[in-house]
């Protein structure tokens, strides 16, 4: 079956896992990003990318110093938003952006992932015609500042305050003391000129709660923060450090009243306050976010796995069998126990990522004709997606870091700033351990609806179900009937910790505790319970691609999907067997399978990862590269270090010579 990865000159390694290829890997990456068309347009925009002199880089971006690296993302920034502008569809955008400055942010990050959608979610008509035009011809830079020193995650504690002056119609803008500060939001701290500022809104000395206000930070000619406020860089980071994560104070600032974001919740001119129709829609920028960034992160995973299953190809370590010849890591089943679940893992995320952003636009859809009936179960979903997914994502990008051993540590492999990225996510837009429990909120209502014979939205619809024995094991020989009895199990899995956390919970209550208190004293149970629904959806979602897929590349899905379903059971083993649904023979049964997945999966391994289709530009990463041509790559990469600019450095020159000479003269 044709890969289309092969070229002359390439490893040999690599082109014998090519040619072993069982599938067609242009389908399965034409299925992955929706269409053939889309498939070309992302090579077109790679080749393109690649060709154009502005992107070029003199030197990679380890070497540079944090002001040389945000100046260069900065004036590639400028070309994409300037000269590419008009050349990419919006969708395009996120991949010309990884091809053209990589992964650690640009100046405009937040003004596409937050501004813009703040604005055009909650901005009331005649703000948006005044300032959507100019922020989408990026006439202005904006940002989402809402975390504070003091608080990011608890949003009712926020201190800043827009408190309504009704003599002047305009809102006071305050920063009352130093942990009130802005602190974290993305380029906060040099790029914007505007931000989104979340503020307590006070009327008449009432606390009306956290909503968002439009506030000019510098002038539009100097770029000088304007009198008032008090703007710089928070300071290097684990990654994001070509983003200038900000910090803000400002003191008394007064905007207009018609600057406050007033399409939901809105004050009249003489102060009066009408809610929105979900009390949430201020909240609308971050489920954005957390609706968008589920299939990001799968990529991410999804780098992370080329470059370990390329890399593991390529590099020859030791003997399976005496005087044999030194085997390709990748032989390994320990090598391949790593890095195959993070193929598939990667695969589901971004399955799922997909359905969650097709779930939003829906949701949009309904609040834009004033119905929010749907949002909260998106943003149970969203909640759960972003928490399981960033530290699945985490986790998987580090045993692929490990896989490559020695190598993987260094920058070179790319692996070690995918990592500092990626596990970012586990904390920003809601710290995971709170967004479960928004999970698990909507989760007890379902166990109580369910209970009460109430309909319930697809999402949850396994709660009402009755279970039946685990029939793992017990449906030989079949794939189709081994596949939703595994489905089956986790739904009744999903179903029993969810009710056992609401009994908890209700026990607690029942023993004289207060509901918050009680909620505490079981909050690590009910976070489970997110868990295992969250995967239970991602599951589903895999299971719903498989059986829509072309008859092309049906076989090799099913394959990668009963590989997903048998490691997610076997790292779920505890859940499955806590109240005897499963029993260890089945336990062993499915380790067993998943062995068999390991080899089954061996020889589609490299071709699988192709699929993903991503160019080395975008992989950055000396191991992962399509030609498998590492070595010589690898020397190359370590001589543009700084260090070997000269043979004798002046830190050796300054002191280690004078030392060696001072005790040499000594003896
Ligand atoms: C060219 C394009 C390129 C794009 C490149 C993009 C690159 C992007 C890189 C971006 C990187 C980083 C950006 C990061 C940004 C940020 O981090 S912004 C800050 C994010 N902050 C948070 O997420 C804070 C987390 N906290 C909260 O969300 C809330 O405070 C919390 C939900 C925890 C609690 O809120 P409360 O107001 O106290 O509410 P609570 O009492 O718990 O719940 C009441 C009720 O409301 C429901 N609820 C809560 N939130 C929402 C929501 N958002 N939507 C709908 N419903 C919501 C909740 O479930 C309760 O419901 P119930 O029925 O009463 O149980
Ligand atoms: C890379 C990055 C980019 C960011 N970008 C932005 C941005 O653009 N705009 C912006 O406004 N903000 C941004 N942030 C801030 C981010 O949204 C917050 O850091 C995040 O919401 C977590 O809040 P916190 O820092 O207050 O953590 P805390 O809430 O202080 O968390 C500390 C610990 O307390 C625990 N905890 C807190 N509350 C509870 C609870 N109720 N129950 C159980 N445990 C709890 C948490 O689980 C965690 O273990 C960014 C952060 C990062 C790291």
């Amino acid at each position: 079956m044709p890969n289309r990865c092969i070229r002359p000159g390439d490893n040999p390694d690599l082109t014998k896992e090519r040619e072993t290829c069982t599938f067609d890997t242009d389908e399965l990456a034409a299925n992955l990003y929706g269409s053939r068309r889309n498939l070309e347009r992302r090579r077109e925009i790679s080749q393109k990318v690649s060709a154009d002199p502005d992107f070029a880089d003199p030197i990679p971006h380890e070497f540079l110093s944090r002001e040389k690296a945000v100046d260069a993302t900065a004036k590639k920034s400028k070309v994409i938003f300037q000269k590419w502008k008009n050349l990419v569809k919006p969708e395009e955008m996120p991949h010309l952006v990884n091809e053209a400055v990589g992964i650690q942010g640009f100046p405009l990050a937040l003004h596409h992932a937050m501004f813009l959608p703040s604005l055009n979610s909650q901005a009331d008509d005649d703000l948006a015609a005044e300032i959507l035009p100019r922020a989408k011809a990026y006439e202005i830079i904006g940002t989402y500042a809402q975390t504070e020193m003091g608080h990011g995650t608890n949003l009712r504690e926020l201190e800043t305050t827009a408190t309504y002056d009704k003599t002047t119609q305009e809102f006071v803008i305050n920063t009352p003391t130093r942990k009130a500060m802005k602190w974290w939001p993305g380029n906060l701290g040099k790029m914007s000129n505007y931000a989104v500022v979340c503020c307590q809104l006070i009327i008449d000395g009432k606390n009306l709660g956290p909503h968002n206000f439009l506030v000019q930070l510098r002038c539009e000619k100097t770029h000088e923060p304007l009198p008032g406020i008090t703007v710089g860089d928070i300071g290097p980071k684990i990654a994001y450090n070509t983003t200038d994560n900000g910090f803000l104070a400002l003191d008394n600032v007064r905007i207009p009243r018609r600057q406050m974001l007033m399409k939901h919740a809105k004050v009249s001119p003489d102060g009066t306050y009408t809610p929105p129709i979900h009390a949430k829609l201020n909240y609308g920028a971050m489920v954005h976010v957390r609706a968008h960034m589920i299939y990001s992160h799968g990529h991410l995973l999804a780098r992370a796995a080329a470059v370990a299953t390329r890399y593991s190809a390529v590099r020859r370590q030791g003997r399976i069998e005496n005087g044999g010849p030194e085997v390709q890591i990748l032989d390994y089943q320990t090598q391949q126990h790593r890095i195959f679940p993070q193929i598939a893992r990667a695969y589901a995320i971004l399955f799922a990522g997909q359905e969650v952003r097709d779930q939003y636009a829906k949701t949009l859809e309904g609040i834009a004709n004033g119905q929010a009936d749907l949002l909260p179960d998106l943003h149970a979903l969203t909640s759960g997606l972003k928490s399981v997914v960033t530290f699945m994502g985490g986790l998987g990008i580090e045993q692929c870091r490990m896989s490559c051993g020695g190598h993987g540590y260094s920058d070179a492999s790319g692996l070690p700033k995918l990592y500092g990225v990626q596990i970012g996510g586990c904390t920003y837009e809601g710290e995971n351990m709170v967004m479960l429990q928004q999970t698990a909120r909507y989760l007890m209502k379902g166990v109580k609806w369910a209970e009460q014979g109430k309909s319930l939205s697809p999402s949850i619809a396994y709660l009402g179900k009755k279970s039946g024995k685990s029939l793992i094991g017990l449906k030989g020989g079949d794939i189709t009937r081994e596949h939703e009895a595994i489905l089956e199990t986790l739904e009744h899995t999903a179903r029993r910790l969810a009710i056992d956390a609401s009994q908890l919970w209700e026990k607690r209550i029942k023993g004289g505790e207060c509901k918050e208190r009680a909620w505490n004293g079981v909050t690590v149970e009910m976070n489970r319970a997110s868990r295992v629904y969250t995967r239970l959806f991602m599951a589903r979602s895999f299971h719903r691609r498989l059986l829509s897929s072309p008859s092309s590349i049906r076989s090799v899905l099913s394959d990668l999907f009963s590989l997903y379903l048998h490691y997610e059971c076997v790292d779920m083993a505890q859940h499955l067997l806590e109240d005897g649904h499963c029993n260890g023979g089945q336990i062993q049964y499915l380790k067993k399978r998943l062995y068999e997945d390991l080899t089954t999966l061996r020889p589609n391994a490299v071709s699988l990862v192709d699929s993903f289709e991503i160019s080395d530009r975008e992989l950055n990463s000396v191991l992962g590269r399509r030609d498998g041509n590492v070595y010589e790559a690898l020397f190359q990469w370590a001589k543009q270090s700084e260090l070997n600019y000269t043979d004798v450095l002046p830190a050796v020159k300054n002191y280690m010579m004078p030392m060696m000479e001072e005790n040499r003269s000594k003896l």
